[in-house]
C-alpha cells in the first residue's frame, strides 16, 4: 500500500468483492431494443454512484496469440470447448461484420469482445490482455455511465454506476479510450463497431477535445495536492478552479475515469481545509456553500474508489492518511508554519 504522499487512486485496486452473478435477483436491469442501437441494457431500478449493477462471468475467455482479427483458429478452438448452451448464447450475440468480411464466429467476437487482464494487479505492459465475451455485458452499448472492472481473481466483470442512474436509463460503457481525440475515437468506433457515435462530445469534437485535454493536463496539478496542503493557504480561487474541472468531467461524461477520482479527492481536501480554517479563524475562505462539502466529497470518493476495485480496508487506511495530512495542513496554516 503506498503512503499518502505517493497515493494515486490507480494504486488501490484490490481483490475483494467476490460476489456471484446471482447476487441481484430479480434482475436490476433489462435487455431491450434501443432505437438505432439494436439491443441494449436498461436500469430497472435507480442506481447511485458506486452501486454494483452486474457481476458476470464470460461466455468465452482466452488469451489471443496474435492480434484479435487474425486469431480465428484460436477462437474456433476456444469456442469448440464451450458447452452447448454457451455456444448457443454466443451465436445469438450481435454481429456487425458481414460474412464476406469474416466468418460469423469472428464477426461476433469483434463486435462483442473486451480486453481483460489475467491478474488484478498486473502491469498492463507485462501482462498481455485476455479477451472475454459476455452474455449480458456484451449487450451494453457505447457511451459512459458505468465503471467496468474485470476481477481476474473471480474471472468476472463488474459493472457499477459512475453517477446517479435513474430507472429506465440505458446503461453504457466505453469501447475506446475516451482521451483519444474525438476523430480517432469515432474512426475506431466506425471501423470496429460500425456506428457513428452521436454522443454530445463526438458531435462537438473541437470543444470536447479541448475540455478533455484540459482534464488530462490537470493530472500533475491534482497529483500535487500533498505539496499544496503543506505549503499553500487555501483560497476560494482554488476551489472554483477545481469545481470547474468537476463540471468538465461531468459535461464530458468522464466519471468512470481516474481524473474523476483525482478531482473528488482534491475537492474533499480543499473543503476540509477550508471548513477547518473557517471554524478556527472565522474568515470567509471556508464558505463553500456551492460545493458538496467535505463529507459529501468523501462519500462520493469512497463509492468511486470501491467501484474501481479498491478494498474497503485500503480505502479506510487511505482516508485516515488523507485526514491526517489535511489536519497537519490546517495546523500549519494556523501557526503560519
Ligand atoms: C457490444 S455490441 C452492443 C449490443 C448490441 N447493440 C446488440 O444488439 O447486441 C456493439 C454494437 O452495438 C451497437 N452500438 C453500440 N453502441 C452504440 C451507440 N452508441 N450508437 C449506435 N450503435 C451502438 C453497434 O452496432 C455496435 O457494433
Amino acid at each position: 500500500m503506498p503512503q499518502v504522499d505517493e497515493f494515486d487512486d490507480e494504486d488501490i485496486r484490490g481483490d475483494a468483492a467476490e460476489l456471484d452473478s446471482d447476487s441481484h435477483s430479480p434482475k436490476v436491469y433489462h435487455i431491450q431494443e434501443i432505437p438505432s442501437k439494436g439491443l441494449g441494457v436498461v436500469a430497472a431500478v435507480d442506481f447511485a454512484l458506486g452501486d454494483l449493477i452486474i457481476v458476470e462471468s464470460p461466455l468465452l475467455l482466452f488469451r489471443p496469440e496474435g492480434p484479435k482479427i487474425s486469431s480465428d483458429l484460436q477462437l474456433q478452438s476456444a469456442f469448440d470447448k464451450l458447452e452447448d448452451g454457451k455456444k448457443e448464447a454466443y451465436m445469438k450475440l450481435d454481429n456487425v461484420h458481414p460474412e464476406s468480411e469474416c466468418p460469423p464466429l469472428v464477426g461476433i467476437f469483434n463486435t462483442n469482445a473486451y480486453d481483460v487482464q489475467e491478474s488484478d494487479h498486473a502491469d498492463s505492459d507485462d501482462d498481455p490482455p485476455c479477451v472475454a465475451v459476455f452474455n449480458d455485458i456484451s449487450r451494453i452499448n457505447h457511451s459512459p455511465n458505468t465503471i467496468r472492472l474485470w476481477r481476474a481473481s473471480s474471472s468476472a466483470m463488474h459493472i457499477s454506476a459512475c453517477r446517479a442512474i435513474p430507472a429506465g436509463t440505458e446503461l453504457t460503457t466505453y469501447y475506446r479510450d475516451p482521451f483519444l481525440p474525438a476523430s480517432e475515437r469515432c474512426a475506431a468506433l466506425l471501423a470496429i463497431y460500425r456506428f457513428h457515435c452521436a454522443c454530445p462530445s463526438c458531435l462537438s469534437p473541437a470543444a470536447s477535445d479541448k475540455s478533455r485535454l484540459r482534464l488530462q493536463q490537470s493530472r500533475g496539478r491534482l497529483a500535487d495536492l500533498v505539496a499544496w496542503a503543506r505549503v499553500a493557504p487555501p483560497s476560494p480561487g482554488l476551489l472554483a478552479d477545481t469545481l470547474e474541472l468537476l463540471a468538465l468531467v461531468q459535461e464530458e461524461g468522464l466519471e468512470s475515469q481516474h481524473v474523476y477520482g483525482r478531482v473528488l479527492r482534491h475537492l474533499m481536501c480543499i473543503s476540509y481545509v477550508m471548513q477547518m480554517c473557517a471554524e478556527g479563524e472565522e474568515d470567509d475562505v471556508g464558505s463553500n456553500a456551492e460545493a458538496e462539502g467535505y463529507e459529501g466529497y468523501k462519500h462520493m470518493l469512497r463509492a468511486w474508489r470501491l467501484a474501481n476495485g479498491a478494498e474497503e480496508v485500503d480505502v479506510r487506511r487511505v482516508e485516515l492518511a488523507e485526514e491526517e495530512m489535511m489536519r497537519v495542513a490546517v495546523g500549519r496554516r494556523r501557526t503560519g508554519g
